[in-house]
């Protein structure tokens, strides 16, 4: 059962003739078919040689250890993040869990930048697929200044992005889509994914409910932030902040806010969107966490001086209180770097 697939885009370029491929979808016991990445590179997806087979459900206990291997990495790994940790924890679980899921899994993180979004959706595609080899056959990046960068080109982004989605499902249903960068998406380019994300059986043969979708945004995240500050300003605990709140405040302002990729989309009208995940603004006591983090990783001795010195530097808004970092971790490892 041969497959043809389209080419990925060169990055940064403007988009070459595209061929119209017939798109076979794998059925049961086929050959496997080749994989059209983003690299426009092409890759089996036969999902048993790792001696797992990363497409099907997750039976009783192995959900559970799945479900007990993350929940530790997040809780190792990820900073003041606890609204969003909890999330994504109950999401996957529940998600993997089921043989045949009603939709696909999809989920937007929302928060400033270097709160983590990035990083905890390395640790879910890590975590999901554990042999480096399963991660660049299901894993699948678009970085919308990467991959979109000319939104005069949006007709052909369109049909390419169907086309790489449909390819990539169709031979590993269980495929990841990591959209980063979303607030520089083209607007109206990402409503074209929306017949993959609704309810349905299949579309042309090819069933998408295994799929899970994430959107990284910083849309929203100073919304998140002015909950948060009016919350701490309030003596209230940051475990107080309600989720509930965040989740239709995150969802009406990326629909409204002409600065997000889902600026009056359809996805968000036609609530495809499982989960708003907000990413909250580090604190203090979180950047020194990374910083401690950071330090061992590049194999220096723990100076809790210069600790403490690099973490207060950090910390600069608002410019009278000082309690969040603007820029949470991101910059860490080069101040790191530079004061050792
Ligand atoms: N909450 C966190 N806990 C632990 N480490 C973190 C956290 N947030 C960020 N980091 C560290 O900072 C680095 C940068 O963060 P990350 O790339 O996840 O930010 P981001 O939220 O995706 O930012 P952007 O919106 O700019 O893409 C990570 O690789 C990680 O080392």
């Amino acid at each position: 059962m041969p497959c043809t697939f389209p080419q990925g885009p060169s990055p940064a370029l403007p988009l070459p003739p595209r061929p119209h491929s017939l798109l076979v979808p794998l059925q049961g016991h086929g050959p496997p078919c080749a994989e059209p990445n983003i690299s426009g590179e092409n890759v089996g997806c036969t999902s048993q040689v790792w001696g797992w087979d990363y497409n099907s459900e997750l039976l009783g206990s192995e959900s559970q250890a799945f479900s007990t291997t993350l929940q530790m990495a997040l809780e190792q790994k990820v900073f003041g993040q606890h609204l969003a940790t909890q999330v994504v924890l109950k999401a996957l679980s529940m998600h993997s869990r089921h043989k045949q899921p009603r939709k696909p899994l999809v989920m937007s993180f929302h928060g400033w930048p270097g709160t983590g979004k990035t990083f905890v959706s390395k640790i879910i595609a890590r975590n999901l697929y554990q042999h480096h080899e399963a991660r660049r056959r299901f894993v699948h990046q678009y970085d919308a200044v990467l991959h979109f960068p000319h939104a005069e080109h949006i007709k052909q982004y369109k049909e390419q992005l169907q086309n790489w989605i449909r390819g990539n499902v169709s031979v590993c249903p269980r495929s990841l889509f990591i959209f980063s960068e979303m607030d520089q998406m083209p607007h109206g380019l990402i409503d074209s994914i929306m017949p993959y994300l609704s309810h349905r059986e299949a579309i042309n043969g090819v069933y998408y409910g295994k799929a899970i979708f994430l959107f990284l945004n910083n849309a929203g995240g100073d919304k998140i932030t002015e909950v948060a500050l009016d919350h701490w300003r309030r003596q209230k605990g940051r475990e107080e902040i309600p989720l509930t709140d965040l989740q239709s405040i995150l969802s009406a302002e990326i629909f409204n806010n002409r600065n997000s990729g889902f600026w009056n989309s359809k996805l968000i009208q036609k609530n495809l969107v499982d989960y708003f995940i907000p990413f909250l603004p580090l604190e203090y006591k979180h950047v020194k966490e990374c910083i401690q983090e950071e330090v061992r990783y590049q194999g220096h001795q723990e100076d809790e001086d210069l600790i403490i010195k690099i973490a207060l530097a950090m910390s600069d808004y608002p410019s009278e209180d000082r309690i969040y970092s603007s820029k949470g971790c991101k910059t860490v490892a080069s101040k790191v770097n530079l004061a050792t």
